[in-house]
């Protein structure tokens, strides 16, 4: 029989979030409910503004003021590990689970690279920090994640100015996995790469899921990547979920008319050329 609550990696419930800004209170996540399934790869769709990376960062506890969670819980529940509420775990409890259950490629992550350090001691500091008994082996390890992105061992031994866009973006999404974790939220994974190398990452993360059983939530305002990447799909607007479904049934049988706009949006799927 299967277990539905051992099936749902995170189980957000009635998630507010507001900017309490001087001019007045934005709500940009609204009352949202939202379950993860274990394994998946889940989209997040909707266009700028929707409250996508309000939606990430809250659960990652890095939103800053005046972001503030309102409302709201988030059951994470990690193999092996008791399940916590995100929204509630302290300062160590949240170190001890960064990495190693829940990784997370922020939006523009590509800047985020160090840029005196070689990529080697990079994917170094994360896993000796939350795995020190990696040590032994961890040349291996790190010649093993580079290679599950397409990426050669020579890569090790670069400075991230060596490195394109697209390269730099596989090597951050090879330390996200370093610790295979429950869960990783990318955060417009493919924006401000060219087409061919978008379908680069897009088949990578697919592998990642593949070969590490990792489960992936992706955030991008384009529909064209949900089309090609995720299991399933949830649209969001003005902070709230619209829709969430099987991807092919929502393109197929889209509910709501936001979401009909937004598959409309991506040429090849929505519309024939004239
Ligand atoms: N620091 C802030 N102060 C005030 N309002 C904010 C702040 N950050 C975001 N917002 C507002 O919250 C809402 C959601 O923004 P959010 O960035 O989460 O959307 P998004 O869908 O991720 O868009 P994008 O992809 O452009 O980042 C928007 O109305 C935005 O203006």
């Amino acid at each position: 029989m299967s277990d539905t609550v051992n099936d749902t990696v995170l189980e957000i419930k009635g998630l507010q979030v507001k900017y309490l800004t001087t001019r007045g209170d934005v709500t940009a996540v609204d009352g949202l409910d939202l379950e993860v399934r274990r394994g998946e790869i889940l989209g997040i769709a909707g266009e700028s503004g929707s409250g996508k990376s309000t939606l990430a960062v809250a659960l990652l506890r890095l939103l800053k003021p005046p972001g503030k969670v309102t409302a709201g819980s988030a059951m994470f529940r990690p193999e092996g590990r008791s399940p916590v509420d995100l929204l509630k775990v302290d300062g160590e409890e949240l170190r001890v689970l960064r990495w190693s259950a829940l990784s997370y490629l922020p939006q523009g992550s590509m800047s985020s690279l160090n840029p005196v350090m070689r990529i080697e001691d990079q994917f170094r500091d994360v896993i000796l920090e939350h795995a020190p008994a990696r040590k032994a082996g961890l040349s291996e390890l790190i010649q093993r994640l580079l290679a599950q992105v397409g990426l050669e061992p020579r890569v090790a031994r670069m400075y991230p100015h060596e490195l394109s866009g697209g390269m730099k973006q596989r090597v951050l999404m090879a330390i996200c996995v370093a610790l295979e974790p429950d869960l990783v939220i990318a955060d417009e994974p493919t924006t401000a790469l060219d087409v061919t190398i978008q379908r680069v990452i897009l088949q990578s993360l697919a592998d990642l899921r593949r070969d590490f059983g990792v489960t992936l939530v992706v955030i991008s305002h384009d529909m064209g990547v949900h089309a090609q990447l995720v299991d399933r799909v949830a649209v969001m607007y003005e902070g709230k979920l619209v829709e969430v479904g099987d991807v092919r049934q929502v393109f197929k049988d889209p509910r709501h008319e936001y979401t009909q706009q937004l598959i409309e949006s991506i040429p090849q799927v929505g519309r024939r050329a004239s």
